[in-house]
């Protein structure tokens, strides 16, 4: 617990994840159960995470949340479900010991993430971890919490576990084994490396839910999709558990492209990728053939951005053609074009470039953040971490 102030508080730090099997398609509305498992690559906090403190007090009338420095209803049907189902696990674990005041008190949120949210950078998967997350320890709620992050946004489960994470579909009416499982810890391929390529921090026009909702509406080919998926999701946790890079990135590319035709094939069609988006593609197919083998790996969320996932080693080579094709010709403002990890200067790639018939399309991503395979949320013991002033009133 931390003691920045004289309320009770907690504050904690949870990761974005980026699926490479995607969830894309909902059974239950309400209870967030999706049509499909998935399976994501929870990434570093150094580069991508939210940060919630949440403090309850007597003093305090009623529950309240600031995002991002403003605040926001409570009232949200997301936050509600998931203040009810803390709340309501605190209630039967305190039930022996006469239950404690702090239960009967309203709760303060305040978070903040340290990257765009709601840019299809997945800030409501690391929110939502991190909120649930954050209460579960300031409740002393113990045992499965995947599944209560699962009713804030779905993805958000997976940002739960560190390192390699599967959202298991389940089969009950109720959810309860709807929930997310570590398939392989962070240490296990600490070679592998992801770069986000940020071509719009803008808020999308289609958000995810939505999205999802007319693909299952309306697609066809979402009913083959939904045969498929099983099968890619056991094969590529093979492949972690292999190290085999190849096979991974074969099938997160192949799935990442079945989703957006999905979408294409929802009505009225849904178009995430735009031009960059699709050059983006070209690149990394002309890499894996220059390399002969598939050595870079791009996947989509319901957005334009690209998640390259690749090995440490083939970094600086891969970067040095993501500057060669897609670098602004001046600053956007951003105070360098590679942010996170550092990359070793690579030597010229000269012969590359002269293989690759693409057109340079200058400015077309904003920047690139570096990162790796990350654990899951932590808590900040240090009381300068609060989000809250030590009188209780949060720090805007
Ligand atoms: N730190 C946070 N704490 C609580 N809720 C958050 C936090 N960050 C984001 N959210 C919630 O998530 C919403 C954004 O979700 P949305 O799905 O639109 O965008 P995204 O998650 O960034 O993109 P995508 O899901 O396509 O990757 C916000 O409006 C807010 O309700
Ligand atoms: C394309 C995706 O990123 C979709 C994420 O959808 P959300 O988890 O944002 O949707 P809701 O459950 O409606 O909140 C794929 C994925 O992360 O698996």
């Amino acid at each position: 617990m931390s003691g920045s102030c004289k309320f009770e508080c907690v504050t904690c730090t949870a990761p974005v994840n980026i699926a490479v099997i995607k969830y894309w398609g909902k059974k239950d509305e309400s209870l967030i159960l999706p049509t499909n498992p998935s399976l994501s690559v929870t990434l570093g906090q150094d580069e991508l995470r939210a940060k919630t403190s949440v403090a309850v007090s007597e003093s305090f009338k009623e529950d309240r949340i600031w995002l991002n420095g403003r605040e926001e209803s409570i009232e949200s049907p997301r936050i509600q479900n998931v203040l009810k189902e803390i709340r309501r696990r605190a209630h039967k674990r305190s039930a022996d010991s006469k239950g404690e005041s702090k239960l009967f008190q309203h709760v303060h949120i305040v978070s903040e993430n340290n990257f765009p949210t709601a840019a299809g950078l997945a800030s409501s998967a690391a929110g939502y971890a991190c909120l649930v997350y954050s209460l579960a320890k300031l409740f002393a709620v113990q045992g499965e919490i995947s599944d209560i992050a699962r009713q804030g946004s779905g993805s958000a489960c997976r940002s739960i576990y560190g390192g390699f994470v599967k959202w298991k579909m389940g089969e009950r009416e109720d959810g309860t084994d709807s929930y997310a499982v570590q398939v392989a810890p962070e240490s296990h391929w600490p070679e592998m490396r992801a770069l986000i390529l940020v071509v719009s921090d803008q808020k999308k026009l289609v958000g995810s839910t939505e999205g999802m909702q007319t693909s299952i509406a309306t697609s066809e080919l979402m009913k083959h999709r939904i045969n498929l998926v099983p099968k890619w999701t056991d094969e590529i946790i093979e492949a972690i558990k292999q190290k085999d890079f190849t096979t991974f990135a074969k099938i997160t590319m192949r799935e990442s492209n079945q989703l957006h035709a999905v979408c294409l094939d929802t009505y009225p069609p849904i178009m995430y990728l735009n031009d960059t988006s699709k050059l983006i593609i070209r690149l990394v197919h002309c890499i894996n053939d220059i390399l002969g083998v598939e050595k870079v790996a791009y996947t989509f969320d319901a957005g334009p951005n690209a998640c390259l996932y690749l090995l440490e080693e083939d970094v600086p080579r891969v970067l040095h053609l993501v500057k060669h094709f897609f670098l602004p010709a001046q600053s956007n403002g951003q105070p360098s074009f590679v942010t996170g990890i550092p990359v070793p200067e690579s030597e010229a790639f000269t012969s590359d470039i002269s293989n690759i018939h693409l057109p340079q399309s200058q400015g077309a991503i904003k920047y690139v953040i570096h990162t790796k395979v990350g654990p899951g949320p932590q808590v900040l013991t240090d009381p300068q971490e609060s989000l809250f002033h030590e009188d209780g009133t949060p720090k805007l």
